[in-house]
């Protein structure tokens, strides 16, 4: 045969089991204790990746469902027997040498002293602590998850600013708020961001900023959310890595302008028909979780749900729920 033909069916050769690779469906379970505190472990000598430290769990076999998995891989890896678990977040991630997709789960009851039965360390962390342990590759948005809390609450357009500070100690503790009053001017709001900023720090709010993505450290906020109009304008983090990035999604197409822009996480919908956005296109849950699932980052759920609607977010891979008149005494158009 001839030697250039035979060398490229070599090459053909070592690259079929790239193209034809497959990806490995995992459960993986955060432990959660009563003092807030996160269960990792680190991954024994003759694994894939010892070393690096993981949530516990292990492949789906054939025929099994992810909560069945979490389950058995619980009870293989620590002698634990998970009793309440909810979806976390779903990741897909390409290592070169594989690819994964990581169901995890939020477990928030088990019995049993978790022990090693496979040698590997332990600990217990809190999660803004998570990052301190070399964590495998694909478990950022993991902890993104851990950290952040179930709400987003938006404020109502044009709320006044006496309204808003009294509404402040009724929201959910440790929220997300973002302000967003389109209708004043840069200078206006961000002199209302100002004044706010110190009252949700006192709070444990998580405020959010729209506008110049600098005011965020300037004032001392959380974070900043792009609008789907300001993340188009947007290719590459415009803010710390110690600040939070969110970004409002409808779309695929938007979808992938957050990842190209490093978004830590999004908030999608319309989810249901709201008075606010009649115009609005409606995804319904399963097209929230189509992209939801695609996001490989926390996901909030908006647009015609409530706080009452977790669980059904949570089934579809909801971070949480996002809203302005669930939230809020005072009359809003939404
Ligand atoms: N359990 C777990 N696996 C993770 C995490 N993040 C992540 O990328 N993975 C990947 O998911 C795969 C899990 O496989 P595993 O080796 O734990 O599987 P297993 O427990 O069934 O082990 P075994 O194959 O030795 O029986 C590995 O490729 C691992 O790199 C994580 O946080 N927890
Ligand atoms: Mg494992």
């Amino acid at each position: 045969m001839d030697l250039r033909l035979q060398l490229r069916l070599c090459e053909d050769q070592r690259r079929i089991p790239h193209l034809i690779r497959r990806s490995i469906a995992v459960a993986a379970g955060c432990i959660v204790n009563a003092a807030g505190e996160v269960l990792i472990a680190q991954r024994p000598e003759g694994k894939i990746a010892a070393g690096k430290w993981e949530f516990p769990g292990g492949k789906i076999e054939v025929g099994e469902r992810a909560d069945q998995a979490l389950v058995r891989e619980l009870e293989e890896e620590l002698g634990v027997h998970a009793s309440a678990f909810r979806p976390l977040v779903r990741i897909t991630h390409d290592y070169s040498d594989r690819k994964v997709v990581l169901d995890t789960w939020l477990v928030t009851a088990f019995s049993g002293e978790p022990h090693g039965r496979e040698q590997q360390a332990f600990a217990w962390v809190r999660p803004e602590r998570l990052f301190d342990y070399p964590l495998l590759g694909a478990d950022g948005p993991i902890v993104a998850s851990l950290r952040l809390p179930q709400d987003y609450v938006f404020t109502p357009e044009g709320i006044d600013e006496a309204a808003l500070v009294s509404g402040l100690p009724l929201l959910p503790k440790g929220a997300l708020l973002r302000l967003r009053q389109p209708a004043l001017s840069d200078a206006a709001y961000k002199a209302l961001a100002g004044r706010l900023a110190p009252a949700c720090k006192r709070l444990g709010l998580l405020l959010m900023l729209d506008r110049d993505p600098a005011m965020v450290a300037e004032l001392g906020a959380a974070g900043w959310h792009a609008s789907a109009a300001a993340l188009s304008a947007q290719t590459s983090r415009p803010l710390a890595e110690e600040f939070w990035f969110a970004a409002s999604v409808h779309n695929e197409a938007e979808l992938a302008q957050a990842q190209k822009a490093g978004a830590d996480f999004l908030v999608v919908g319309s989810v249901n028909p709201t008075p606010s956005h009649p115009q609005g296109k409606v995804l319904g849950w399963s097209g929230f979780a189509a992209l939801a699932d695609q996001a490989n980052r926390p996901v909030y759920a908006i647009g015609g749900v409530r706080p009452r609607d977790r669980e059904q977010a949570f089934a579809h891979y909801a971070q949480g729920v996002a809203g302005i008149s669930a939230y809020w005494s005072v009359p809003s158009s939404s």
